[in-house]
């Protein structure tokens, strides 16, 4: 449709130009009181069909480089930084294709334990190491259709379609088992491991004005447990 639009633009600005340049010439030759009119009006086209095809071309350049950057600055709106993942406002508009109608749809929302420990023990730099390497390894144990966010911090949201309170359970455990048994290895060969708490909330109807419901319910489920001894699941 973007592009029907761009030739339907090009047309009328073609069109548009050379009646432009024969109503200055028809004009031009009655003030200057000039007679030859045939041989005016084919100078006058035969100019404005001459340049016009570089002007179009660089139009469209224009237009091309336009598009592109649009479409760039609307992907990093969408996208954490240092994780590479989509971020909240990705999410948040991830919502309303998430309702497929097969089922239930769960949100885990995934916070690592104590970050500010290992932010403090290690230093800012190696916190976000860790940071992208918590988001990969939680990308690698989910499956296509499911979508994860950074949702802020050392938060991660997943989003995942058709997938009733059991299933999101026991891939939540998977990832929460995979990272708690795991040393990341540093630079410097030092050893750390992270633990994570997560939160589950499933729902019949989400979309985006219900996809904030469904966030504070599975965030409610990450505080039960962080207060049951953290490296845990729980259900809202
Ligand atoms: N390295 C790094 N740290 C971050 C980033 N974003 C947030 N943090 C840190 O994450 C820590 C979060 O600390 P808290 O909210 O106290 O939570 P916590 O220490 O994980 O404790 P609990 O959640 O209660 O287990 C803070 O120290 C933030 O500075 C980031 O992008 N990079």
């Amino acid at each position: 449709m973007r592009h029907v639009g761009v030739w339907r633009g090009v047309a009328v600005f073609t069109l548009a130009n050379i009646a432009l340049a024969l109503t200055i010439t028809g004009v031009a030759m009655r003030l200057a009181g000039l007679e030859h009119r045939l041989l005016g009006y084919t100078i006058a086209l035969t100019c404005s069909i001459t340049i016009m095809p570089p002007l179009i071309a660089g139009l469209l350049a224009l237009i091309q480089r336009l598009d592109r950057a649009e479409r760039a600055l609307h992907r990093l709106a969408r996208t954490d930084e240092l994780t590479g993942l989509p971020n909240r406002r990705a999410l948040l508009q991830a919502a309303a294709p998430a309702h497929s109608g097969d089922g239930p749809t769960a949100l885990l929302f995934i916070d690592i334990d104590h970050f500010k420990r290992v932010n403090d023990a290690h230093g800012h730099q190696t916190g976000d190491e860790i940071l992208q390497y918590v988001s990969a390894e939680i990308a690698n144990r989910l499956r296509h259709g499911d979508q994860l966010c950074r949702y802020g911090g050392e938060e991660f949201a997943a989003l995942l379609p058709a997938t009733d309170a059991a299933t999101a359970h026991d891939l939540a455990e998977r990832i929460r088992r995979h990272l708690a048994r795991t040393s990341i290895v540093l630079d410097n060969d030092d050893r750390v491991s992270v633990t994570l708490s997560i939160g589950i909330a499933t729902t019949h109807d989400v979309d985006t004005a219900r996809i904030h419901r469904l966030i504070d319910r599975a965030d409610r489920a990450v505080y039960r447990a962080k207060h049951a001894g953290r490296n845990c699941t729980r259900q809202a």
